[in-house]
């Protein structure tokens, strides 16, 4: 009979307990693409392969920021919309093992630059979504789909986003396990995105329960509470058609929002070829206007104002154009361009007086185009320098005047562009969703947490080894050292 090589166990457990490290530690990606009205940027989201249902797992593990314009911007050359997506898409085949590739989902989603898009020619939209597909499809990873998100759905998504990786779901950490509490509605907390062509505005609050105005509302029922969330997007108010808006009108000239000694030739067209102001288009010959800066934030304010119609409300309270707002509550994060803007400026404390704040802006948009130029033109590109003064008074005025923020409730409000290293915004939510990573109800029993539970198992499996060993050791055939009776 052929012996057993002793040997073949050894090597089997220390393969079993490779292989158990390497089950529990196997990590698990997604990939969520924005198709912004400006640009688009991928993320690659990661998270350990086992499920264990609990909160704030999932974290950016990559961002990459697609070269030029939004898809949008591909009109006249749709395959260039998708040709745009292929180096980013590239660096995510080689941020994730490629074994992972075929199980990794991925999505797009296009926001407001299409839905405008989608208004003024639905065909063309078509189009570009067609390029981008056919690019999406070409990459190994599991393609979901490239769609347009509702307005609701991109405000709702960033709310889930920020109230997910601050660990406001419900369930709160202590002593290694995680409890579930009965945390709802007064720990939530607001969303505020601000884009280049709508914003959102998202929050939960104990005097809305969807009844007035339910087009407003979004529920919810996560790790077993149930949420109803008011959120409304403003299409033409993201800041770069706001900008359009306030441009369009006999203010065009002399504009108080742009500094003084600004002087920039720029054509009708530019401001006009939008739906969100083309019925305002003037029937002029001429095909350029001189756009001259006054840099006067009192006067802006006037301006950004008259963008806003607070003429009618059919419900109870509005914020504007008659769209119906229940009372703020809570605390807000206002990610995206609120951050971009208010973090140039050096306005992202909010603990500081609003007075003070809108006079350092009142400074601000005073300093002549010439100085801010010398100063900054080296580190930020001209384009958002120049609006910078724009920017800032419309935060301002869309929050205080808008959506009804005080100078008391001002500093309820946090700039915030990441949370534990992911970028505040709707694309973490929306994968969140659609792999249906929260669950309805709250874990039975409070789970162990991942990093407790890696380690129990470690220490298991280094343990049997060790008893492995040792009954190894005992049962090995020893050199007799006793004297041989014969
Ligand atoms: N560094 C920056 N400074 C100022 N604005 C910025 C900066 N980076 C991005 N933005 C602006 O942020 C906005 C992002 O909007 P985007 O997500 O593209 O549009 P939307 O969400 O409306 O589809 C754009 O107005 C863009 O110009
Ligand atoms: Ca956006």
């Amino acid at each position: 009979m052929k012996e057993k090589n002793p040997w073949h166990r050894p090597v089997t457990i220390i393969i079993t307990v490779i292989g158990v490290i390497a089950i529990v530690t196997l990590v698990t990606y997604g990939i969520v693409l924005d198709a912004g009205s400006s640009h688009t940027s991928l993320y690659i989201y990661q998270w350990p392969a086992e499920k264990d249902n609990n909160t704030g797992r999932v974290e950016q593990k990559h961002h990459c920021q697609v070269a030029g314009k939004g898809i949008s911007s591909y009109t006249a050359t749709p395959y260039k919309a998708g040709e745009s997506l292929i180096s980013c898409l590239k660096e995510a085949k080689e941020n994730i093992p490629q074994k992972m590739h075929p199980e990794t989902p991925l999505y797009l989603g296009a926001t407001a630059g299409m839905r405008l898009l989608k208004l003024e020619n639905s065909s063309a939209s078509d189009e570009v979504f067609k390029a981008v597909e056919k690019t999406l499809r070409g990459f190994p990873f599991s393609y979901q789909g490239a769609r347009l998100l509702a307005g609701q759905e991109e405000g709702a998504f960033g709310w889930v986003t920020v109230n997910y990786l601050d660990d406001r779901l419900t369930q709160v950490s202590m002593g290694g396990f995680k409890y579930t509490s009965v945390h709802g509605n007064e720990s939530a907390k607001g969303a505020l995105d601000l884009g280049g062509a709508s914003t959102q505005i998202s929050f939960v609050s104990d005097e809305y329960n969807g009844s007035e105005s339910p087009d407003n509302a979004v529920s919810f029922r996560l790790y077993g509470y149930d949420y109803t969330l008011y959120t409304h997007s403003f299409l033409c108010y993201g800041k770069d058609q706001a900008l359009r808006l306030a441009l369009s009108g006999p203010t065009a000239i002399m504009d108080p929002c742009f500094h003084k000694g600004y002087n920039e030739t720029k054509h009708y067209a530019a401001v006009y070829d939008s739906p969100c102001v083309s019925d305002q288009k003037p029937q002029i010959v001429s095909e350029t206007f001189i756009h001259l800066g006054g840099g006067n934030f009192t006067q802006c304010q006037e301006v950004i104002k008259s963008v806003f119609n607070f003429t009618s409300c059919r419900y109870s309270r509005c914020s504007f154009n008659g769209i119906f707002q229940p009372p703020l509550q809570g605390q807000f994060g206002a990610f995206s361009a609120y951050f971009f803007v208010m973090n140039f400026l050096n306005l992202t404390d909010t603990s500081v007086p609003l007075k003070t704040v809108m006079q350092k802006l009142s400074d601000y948009c005073a300093t002549p185009w010439t100085q801010v130029c010398a100063y900054f033109k080296h580190d930020i590109p001209l384009k958002y320098l120049a609006e910078y003064c724009f920017s800032g008074t419309y935060i301002l005025t869309l929050m205080m005047e808008g959506y009804n923020f005080t100078s008391e409730t001002y500093s309820s409000i946090k700039y915030i562009q990441k949370i534990k290293n992911s970028d505040a915004g709707w694309t973490l939510g929306y994968m969140l969703n659609l792999t249906n990573m929260i669950p309805a109800e709250a874990p039975d029993s409070p789970p162990l947490t991942y990093t407790s539970y890696v380690s129990v198992v470690t220490v298991m499996a280094i343990l049997l080894f060790v008893i492995f060993i040792l009954i190894l050791y005992s049962l090995w055939p020893k050199c007799n050292t006793e004297p041989k009776i014969i």
